[in-house]
């Protein structure tokens, strides 16, 4: 990423006064983030892929382009702003938590991939919209290698209610952000089979070196999964009805088809994608990754709920590996 000093110097700018920003995706996450900056008097086009505004009018003259579209739109929405003239002065943000299955890369590398000379910065952090937009506090990472554009959106997207803090390791923020849903799932499964404090505890405990093994082996700083995009996200997710992908979970162990279970949702449930995903990552760099393992069999109607909690409960006894997902840089 090589934004020149004259776009840097712009770049700078964005700290200090109202913005324009396009926010592409109108669902839960992207309405959101939009209400956010609106009342914090930026200029803010919300551009959705049904709506009347085409993608070009949504984008021109934007400082900030945020992407809060579901994975599976990615690849093609890239591919389309790759086709328009965005200046790098643009910073481009993507607050999308998930790996393309065609590529199995994240958004930002898909960002940075296509935008090699722009700024790409990721969101995420442990932020449930539905409380966001009811105006609870809460807190969240923007990470960008550019940390001039970092700063800069940090400002933007700042309030009395929305902490945001700088990071420069957008990988390590969006890779926690996206495995955390898988376990997710699994302690929704853990609460709808009733297993009890001490089941969730082990299971989000021990889920942690999974999360840090295969983040870390994939670009993230370790450090980074113990942040709020990390542990932070985890927790959160984990811990709320409101996750979707926790009632993915929980609707499986009781017993309901995957099918009816995202019926009922009715909204995105980036966990069941990544797990299919993550299936074949750990496969492809033979990482060890029970837990989403588990998972995997489960939503593919392999195994049942009981079966998933007794696979995981009958491995082999070990040693706890802290020490091995901490010296991992
Ligand atoms: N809702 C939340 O609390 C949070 C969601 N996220 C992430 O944000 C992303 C979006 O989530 P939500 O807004 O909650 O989901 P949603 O289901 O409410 O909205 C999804 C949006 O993506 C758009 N979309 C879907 N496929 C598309 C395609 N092929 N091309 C263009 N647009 C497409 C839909 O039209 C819709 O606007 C997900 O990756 C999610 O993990 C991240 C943090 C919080
Ligand atoms: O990522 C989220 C909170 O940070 C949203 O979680 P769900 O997608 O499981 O609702």
């Amino acid at each position: 990423m090589l934004v020149a000093p004259a776009s840097q110097q712009i770049i700078a700018t964005y700290k200090n006064r109202p913005v324009t920003l396009a926010i592409l995706g109108s669902g839960a996450w992207g309405s959101a983030l939009a209400h956010i900056a609106a009342t914090n008097h930026h200029t803010v086009r919300l551009w959705s892929r049904s709506g009347s505004v085409s993608l070009r009018n949504a984008v021109v003259g934007a400082d900030v382009i945020l992407s809060a579209i579901s994975m599976k739109g990615v690849l093609d929405l890239v591919t389309q702003l790759k086709s328009l003239a965005i200046p790098e002065t643009t910073v481009l943000m993507t607050a999308t938590k998930g790996f393309d299955p065609e590529t199995t890369l994240t958004p930002s590398v898909i960002f940075q991939q296509a935008f090699p000379n722009h700024a790409v910065a990721v969101l995420s952090g442990p932020n449930l919209s539905k409380e966001i937009e009811a105006g609870l506090p809460a807190a969240t990472v923007i990470a960008c290698v550019n940390e001039t554009a970092a700063e800069a959106v940090q400002h933007v997207f700042a309030s009395d209610h929305f902490r945001t803090y700088t990071s420069t390791d957008p990988l390590g923020a969006e890779l926690g952000g996206t495995l955390k849903n898988v376990v997710a799932i699994a302690v929704g499964v853990c609460e709808g089979l009733n297993l009890g404090s001490n089941a969730r505890s082990a299971l989000i405990t021990r889920a942690l070196p999974e999360v840090m093994r295969i983040g870390t082996h994939l670009g993230g700083h370790p450090e980074t999964f113990l942040g709020l995009s990390g542990l932070g996200d985890m927790l959160a997710t984990c811990t709320s009805a409101l996750s979707r992908n926790y009632r993915v979970g929980y609707g499986l162990a009781q017993g309901k088809s995957l099918e009816q279970v995202l019926e009922e949702l009715g909204s995105t449930a980036e966990g069941v994608n990544t797990a299919y995903v993550l299936h074949d990552i750990a496969q492809r760099e033979q990482l060890s990754a029970p837990i989403s393992q588990q998972v995997y069999l489960l939503l593919k109607g392999d195994i049942s709920a009981t079966e998933a909690v007794a696979a995981l409960m009958e491995r082999k006894l070990k040693a706890e590996d802290y020490q091995e997902v901490l010296q991992c840089e």
